[in-house]
């Protein structure tokens, strides 16, 4: 029987913050792009089956039962398998800082004798290209394999055996003894990497993710650990070399199962990682803030009226969308997308997310600003002339433009933020004007984008449909908390968007996304409530709330996107920076509200 992905929260991360792999809780690596997140897959059978590439090792017992844990504080994952025979431990990792992109799988025996399989099938470009693959000569268990550019090299203490095209290892494991795979990536022009100091990697590894998770200002007290494991799940997701943070390390993990709202998530959106700014800030990681921060500057560098929504990991501009026909995708969710169409697209609020995020690293004393003041007065200057273009709004939607409320809100954000930044710093700019001009964009927001009936905010101007985004409103000091408009409109998410318990994003049978079918509820909104709901004072409905939610991540702590209420599954890309963001967010602000302070000035 052909094989069949798990169920997206049977997955875990693992990671060296340069790219990433998904480990099934069958010992089954489903997911790898080599050597950077935004690279081809070289095992895709997350989007297929085993021919579109993965790496299982796991007892030869198919009933064997699995229990997983991250090692303390960071992503090296260990998966213990119990068999009639005995039990045996599975670590995964990515070490970080090796010399080539690696990955390290040992199998160790806990108690008696287990008998375990290997099997490897590399499929190179998006689980298509079937390697060449060699022995490496005057090695023992070792080969390489090779498909155009790329060259992944895998070392073994076991027999390797070639069988229906695929790397096959079986062996036992007594307790006492272990076996170690250790799989490089190269170019293939090069020559093969060098074997690998596995000591060396292994304790270094854990000490750079002990010492990481060590320096979160939260340790103890209320959520902590579940505040933290998404602090990790987010650096991560960090490319260390440039700074820049993915949406999440997955494209097309469908948003809808069997439907066609999938998308590539392998690249860096103003909006998510300027949130994720916001997490890291408050969790005390300064230097990744900052890294983050010269990203952004060097990314959205140049004429201001080439901003674009997102970019790649480096800055990349071009980031084509296409579709990998051969994938049958995700639960045959197709079409697999890679590139991002939304690169193309006019969404407002990233003007206010960027001033904001500016003004969040300066009032916080991050060092080394340079020309960012100068870049902002230019995106500024801009946006005074397109504030009031209709846009594709936060969600991206593909039905065409039209005047999103949020979107204005957010370019409220923009000035208002700047501004402060004029009176605290002394920064040079149109002071009067932009004043003006924010009080403008204020009163138009609170004319145009409210239903007079309902007295709440709308989705867009004139119209009456709800938007989940609107909750962003009193997190912003848009408007307090406590202002009928704003409790209106929490009612009025409470009774159109809440489904059993979950906030959609926006109803999606009205045709404002133009896509077809449904979407599963919006993990990322339904925290916003739970901040909005400890904002207002309503402390005992935001801690259900939020404890509620935290029982949806997956027995890592991880979540994706949406959650499938019918379902009853995690759906969309996963794990998704978004989700983990708002589970920092709402949480630190729950914990401040419990403490006896102030929810309310935490404002993003
Ligand atoms: O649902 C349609 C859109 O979905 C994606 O966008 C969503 O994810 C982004 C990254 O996390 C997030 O910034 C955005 O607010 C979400 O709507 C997808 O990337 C889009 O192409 C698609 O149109």
């Amino acid at each position: 029987m052909s094989y069949r992905p798990l169920r997206i929260e049977d997955y875990a991360l693992i990671g060296d913050c340069s790219s990433c792999a998904l480990v099934g809780r069958n010992g089954s690596i489903d997911w790898l792009c080599w050597p950077r997140f935004d690279s081809p897959a070289c095992m895709a059978a997350l989007l297929g089956d085993d021919d579109n590439g993965r790496w299982q090792i796991a007892p030869a017992d198919a009933e064997a039962t699995a229990t997983r844990t991250y090692a303390d504080g960071g992503v090296v994952l260990e998966t213990i398998f119990t068999t009639a025979s005995g039990r045996v431990r599975l670590t995964d990792l990515m070490p970080v800082d090796a010399p080539r992109p690696s990955l390290i799988r040992i199998v160790e025996a806990l108690d008696g004798t287990v008998a375990m399989r290997s099997e490897l099938k590399l499929r190179f470009d998006y689980g298509v290209s079937v390697p060449w693959v060699s022995r490496l000569p005057g090695e023992e268990h070792a080969i390489a394999c090779i498909a155009g550019p790329s060259m992944v090299v895998l070392r073994a203490t076991t027999a390797l055996a070639g069988e229906d095209m695929a790397t096959i290892a079986e062996f036992s494991v007594a307790k006492g003894e272990r076996h170690i795979f250790a799989m490089s990536w190269n170019d293939s022009h090069k020559s093969p990497p060098e074997p690998l100091d596995i000591p060396h990697l292994l304790s270094h590894t854990d000490d750079f993710w002990k010492q990481w998770s060590q320096r979160c200002t939260v340790q103890d007290g209320p959520y902590a650990s579940e505040i933290r494991r998404s602090l990790v799940t987010l650096k991560a997701m960090t490319f260390a070399a440039t700074g820049g943070i993915v949406a999440a390390p997955t494209t097309s993990l469908p948003e809808q199962l069997g439907g066609p709202r999938n998308w590539d998530y392998r690249y860096c959106w103003l909006r998510d990682a300027a949130i994720t700014l916001f997490a890291l800030i408050r969790g005390g990681y300064e230097e990744e803030a900052t890294a983050w921060r010269d990203w952004l500057q060097r990314s959205i560098a140049g004429s201001p009226d080439q901003l674009q929504i997102m970019y790649g990991l480096s800055g990349e501009r071009q980031l084509v969308e296409w579709e990998a026909d051969w994938l049958a995708g995700y639960e045959n969710s197709s079409p697999v997308r890679v590139g991002n169409a939304a690169a193309g697209q006019l969404q407002l609020d990233v003007y206010g997310e960027v001033s904001s995020a500016l003004h969040l690293s300066r009032t916080n004393g991050m060092p080394g600003l340079g020309d960012g003041w100068k870049l902002q007065l230019n995106l500024l200057e801009h946006l005074e002339t397109i504030w009031q273009d209709p846009d594709e709004g936060m969600w991206e939607v593909r039905g065409g433009r039209k005047p999103f409320t949020v979107s204005k809100a957010m370019c409220w954000l923009a000035f208002d933020r700047a501004l402060k930044d004029m009176d605290k710093f002394g920064f040079d700019g149109p002071r009067e004007r932009w004043s003006a001009l924010r009080d403008e964009i204020h009163a138009t927001v609170c004319r145009e984008g409210i239903d007079p009936e309902r007295n709440c905010f709308t989705q867009y101007f004139g119209g009456k449909g709800l938007d989940a985004g609107l909750l962003l409103l009193p997190l912003i000091g848009f408007l307090p908390a406590s202002d009928p408009r704003i409790t209106a409109t929490i009612a009025a998410v409470e009774t159109d968007l809440i489904e059993d318990g979950f906030v959609l994003r926006y109803r999606t049978d009205d045709g404002t996304d133009g896509l077809p079918g449904h979407e599963g509820a919006f993990l990322a909104c339904t925290f916003w409530l739970v901040e909005v709901y400890a904002m207002s004072g309503r402390i005992d409905e935001a801690r259900a709330l939020y404890e509620r939610l935290l029982g949806y991540g997956n027995d890592l702590g991880l979540f994706s996107e949406e959650y499938d209420t019918a379902a009853q599954r995690q759906v969309g890309n996963f794990p998704q920076a978004f989700t983990h963001v708002g589970l920092v967010s709402a949480g630190m602000r729950l914990r401040k509200a419990l403490e006896g302070g102030s929810a309310k000035d935490m404002h993003h």
